[in-house]
């Protein structure tokens, strides 16, 4: 497939024994959302985390195959993976802004990675990623407060706003509404729907109504495997495996 900007390649990972990624193969799309969808434990955020090696901080996790990002595997031992989680950034289930201010938490990645030369810069940089959070407006007056006074759902906008802050090119989301309540969760998902239009996004969801409203591209993972991936359209109105079907129309998961 062209347009790839990641490439997943006869991709295992194992906990131990625990067999969790069986062979996957899948072409991600650049500009696009990819929701992974699936029954509970059939290894969508093992699968979403070795995108950006976070597999790599759990102790008994082994990643074998490739992972070529614009054609490069992010597993060469030359890659750094700080560097990489820059350009492939996450944002977790339960937001989790660090116990600093709002500003600080959204010029921590650029000050790491030296994206500013001045503070005027930084505070550009800052305002620029609160504007794609989508939640400039709600802090601008209390930048300095702490990020771990605002909302549920502000606090994950201010987490994705964090994000983006580095200049990523793929945002990985790990159920990134399962904290909100239906406001806040309409936000990030509209805000989901902007964000493609500069990068590509991949979203782990176990809502399929979810996945239906925010992504172009579906996989549906069963036990480990990657068992149908295709245009959400088709994966929700005629899925070609019977497996997606039962899931889909609610007999499995
Ligand atoms: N740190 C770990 N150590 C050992 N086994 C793990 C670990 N993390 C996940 N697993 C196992 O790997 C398999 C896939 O888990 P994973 O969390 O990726 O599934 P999931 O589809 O994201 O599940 P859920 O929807 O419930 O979050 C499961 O069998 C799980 O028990």
């Amino acid at each position: 497939m062209t347009n790839a900007k990641i490439s997943a390649r006869d991709v295992q990972v194992y906990y131990g024994d625990t067999h969790a990624i069986k062979d996957v193969n899948v072409d991600i799309s650049d500009r696009m959302v990819t929701a992974f969808i699936g029954p509970s434990g059939c290894g969508k955020s093992t699968f979403l985390r070795t995108l950006n090696r976070m597999n790599d901080t759990i102790a008994n996790a082994r990643v074998e195959g490739q992972i070529l990002l614009d054609g490069e595997n992010i597993y060469d031992p030359a890659v750094d993976p700080v560097q990489l989680r820059a350009k492939v950034g996450m944002v977790f289930q339960k937001p989790n802004p660090f116990p600093k201010s709002i500003y600080d938490n959204v010029a921590y990645g650029p000050r790491i990675h030296g994206l500013a030369k001045n503070k005027a810069e930084l505070d550009e940089i800052v305002e620029k990623a609160l504007r794609r959070g989508a939640i400039w407006n709600e802090v601008k007056d209390r930048l300095h407060s702490p990020g771990t006074g605002l909302s549920g759902g502000q606090q994950q906008r201010l987490c994705i706003a964090r994000a983006v802050a580095t200049e990523p090119e793929v945002l990985l989301m790990d159920e990134p509404c399962s904290a909100l309540d239906p406001i806040a969760t309409a936000q990030v998902e509209e805000l989901i729907d902007e964000l493609r239009a500069t990068y590509s996004v991949v979203i782990v969801t176990h809502s399929m109504q979810q996945a239906a409203r925010v992504s172009q591209k579906t996989a549906f993972f069963h036990l480990g495997n990657l068992v149908e991936f295709d245009d959400t359209t088709k994966i929700f109105t005629n899925p070609e495996d019977p497996r997606t079907e039962s899931y889909i129309s609610g007999r499995i998961g």
